[in-house]
Order: C-alpha cells, then sequence, then structure tokens
C-alpha cells in the first residue's frame, strides 16, 4: 500500500530533543583545550544538530508519496481525509525548513571558525534552528495525522474490481466469500464502522478484485451526508463495476420495493457499469423478480459461474499476468 512506508512523524520538540541532545553528545569525553578546539568542537555540535534536522525532515519529505501520481482512488480518499492541498504546503514548509537548516548551519561555520568567543554564534544557530522547527511544529502535527489516518485505508489495487453493492444481509459477503479463492481481507474504510471485505479471483491469468462495501453502498443515498457521499463516490475512481445484490426472499429484512429502489438509485448516481442479481434463490420465498435476469444463491451456487462470466465480459481487459519470468536468454 502506497502509505505504508511512512514512519511515526516527529513532533518538533522531539526533533529539537534528539537534535540538541545528541550534538551536546559529540563532545563527550573530548577535551576542550584552546581557541582551536573550542571552535571545532562548537563546529562539530552545530553540525551534529544541523545534519540531525535537516536529515530528518528531508526523510518525511520523502516518504511521502508525490500526490500527483498516486493512483486517483487513493488520491480522492486523502483529499476527503486531509485535503491534499494541507498535505502539499505542509510537505513545503518541512522541505523549505530543511534547507534553510542545512544553509544556516553552513553560514555559521564561516562565524565560528577563527571566533574567540565560538560558542557565541554557535548558541545563536541553535536559536535559529529552534524558531525555523517551531514555525513547521503545525505541519509536522498535520503530517503525522495524515500518517495516522493514511496508513489505514485499504490495499485497494489497480485491478479490475466489482464492487458489490446492496441492502444489509442480502449476501454480499456470501457472494465475495464464494467467489474468491483465498479468505478475504477485512479492511478499514472512511466512515464505515464494518469495515470493507477485499477479496480476489483469478481467471485466465488475471487477477480481478471483489469488493464488498458494508455501510456504503447499503442504504439511499439521500441519507448519507456530504463527506459519506463523497467516501463513495472514490470508489468511482476505481477501474470497476458494481454487483448490486438483491434478496427477494426478503428473509434480509427489507421488501423487495424498496431493495429495487435502492438498486436504481445506485445505478443512477453511482453512474458505473452495474448489474443486478437476485440472491437467495434457494429459499423457499424466493419470487423472481420480472426484470432481474440473473438469479442466484451462495448457498447452492446456483447461477454464480455465469453471473461470474458476465462481470468479467463487462471489465477492462488488463495484460494477462505471467506465472513466472521469462527465461533468460543464454548468450545476451
Ligand atoms: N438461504 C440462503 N441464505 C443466504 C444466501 N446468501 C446469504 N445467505 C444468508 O444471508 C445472511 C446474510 O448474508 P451476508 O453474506 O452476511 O449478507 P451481507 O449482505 O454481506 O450483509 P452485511 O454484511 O450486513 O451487509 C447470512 O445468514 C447468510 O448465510 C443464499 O444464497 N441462500
Amino acid at each position: 500500500m502506497i502509505f505504508e512506508k511512512i514512519k511515526t512523524i516527529p513532533t518538533s520538540e522531539e526533533l529539537l530533543d534528539k537534535a540538541f541532545s545528541r550534538s551536546v553528545r559529540t563532545m563527550a569525553g573530548k577535551t576542550i583545550d584552546g581557541p582551536t578546539s573550542r571552535c571545532e568542537a562548537n563546529e562539530a555540535m552545530l553540525l551534529t544538530a544541523a545534519n540531525i534536522l535537516s536529515d530528518n525532515l528531508g526523510s518525511i519529505n520523502k516518504m511521502f508519496p508525490s500526490f500527483d501520481q498516486i493512483p486517483p482512488f487513493y488520491y480522492d480518499l486523502t483529499d476527503i481525509l486531509i485535503g491534499v492541498d494541507d498535505l502539499k504546503k505542509a510537505l513545503n514548509n518541512v522541505k523549505w525548513a530543511s534547507e534553510k537548516i542545512h544553509t544556516m548551519s553552513r553560514e555559521y561555520i564561516g562565524k565560528i571558525r577563527g571566533n574567540k568567543t565560538p560558542d557565541v554564534p554557535r548558541k545563536e544557530a541553535f536559536g535559529r534552528m529552534s524558531s525555523i522547527i517551531e514555525s513547521i511544529s503545525k505541519d509536522l502535527l498535520l503530517l503525522g495525522e495524515a500518517r495516522n489516518v493514511l496508513r489505514k485505508l485499504p490495499d485497494v489495487r489497480e485491478e479490475p474490481t466489482i464492487i458489490v453493492a446492496g441492502y444489509p444481509n442480502v449476501g454480499k459477503s456470501s457472494f465475495v466469500k464464494a467467489v474468491t479463492n483465498a479468505t478475504p481481507e477485512v479492511a478499514s474504510y472512511p466512515f464505515t464502522t464494518k469495515g470493507i471485505l477485499i477479496g480476489h479471483m483469478e481467471k485466465d491469468n488475471i487477477r480481478y478484485q471483489i469488493i464488498d462495501t458494508p455501510g456504503l453502498l447499503d442504504r439511499p443515498m439521500s441519507e448519507r451526508n456530504e463527506i459519506e457521499l463523497q467516501a463513495i463516490t472514490a470508489l468511482r475512481r476505481l477501474d470497476a463495476i458494481v454487483l448490486i445484490l438483491i434478496d427477494p426472499s426478503e428473509s434480509c429484512g427489507y421488501d423487495i420495493d424498496a431493495q429495487l429502489k435502492l438498486a436504481h438509485e445506485i445505478q443512477e448516481q453511482f453512474a458505473i457499469p452495474s448489474i443486478i442479481a437476485a440472491n437467495k434463490s434457494d429459499r423457499d420465498e424466493f419470487k423472481k423478480p420480472g426484470e432481474i435476469e440473473f438469479i442466484i444463491s451462495t448457498v447452492t451456487g446456483e447461477g454464480i459461474d455465469a453471473l461470474v462470466e458476465k462481470l468479467i465480459s463487462m471489465l477492462p481487459k488488463p495484460e494477462p499476468k505471467f506465472d513466472e519470468m521469462p527465461p533468460i536468454l543464454d548468450g545476451f
């Protein structure tokens, strides 16, 4: 996942503590005798602190991906959760601070060398470094918060994707489990409590991703607030189609009219290719709604293969993946 490699972001106090305590430690056990070695000691202290600060700030910048290059799905979620502009500003400020400390420390080296009281410019430099770090303390906090939020986002790949929608208990997770090879992974998703379910299936060497979205596409859009709607629309940025499941046996607790209404609402508002399928055909109360072509049961397996085939035919075809690397040709 693109945000996984972001390590804990230090606060401004932690950074200053680390830099200044290491800088003091550079002097441990050294005898400082005479003006030359006093200058060298102050120079070493300054360089240690400055390098720690500018290196740490520089690596914060490198840990975050470039927001103009991340997949649109993650871009949208980042924007909803943190705000891409605010994040970019914070990263720019951190970069500025890293560079500023680097150049400033080099200027102060010149002031320390040959100085009769070298600790004066060194202390001044420390003061300036502290103010620079304090001036970005809010940026560091924002980045720390962003890191904690973004790392929890689900690992959704840029693979052809089937998003499963429908009222609670219609059989969405049963469907995902029925068609995927390994146990689907539960991942958290913004503004949902249950977590989404992500499974994979492979057909003709192509991997498909199947996502069950409890709490997202499972009740009328009119009941959603703005931010929830944005979290839902981020899903549209995947290369996806929607499978809307209904349960005409009504054992899910919702009548069929409400279920069909939701299905049509999702089709209209979500506006990506979709199929409606009726699940639980094995139940006695099951009555086939006239307009529905796909009838399935995740219990008996009825209709599942035909439905999967149809779904796959609607998805864009990526290059098939190879099980093995092509053989290395001798002589090249
Ligand atoms: N008889 C029968 N029961 C089914 C079928 N598919 C699912 N169920 C049952 O319906 C109930 C709900 O199934 P789930 O797969 O959890 O439904 P869901 O839509 O994922 O529910 P949420 O996660 O709450 O949104 C469970 O008790 C399933 O065993 C089916 O084809 N036939």
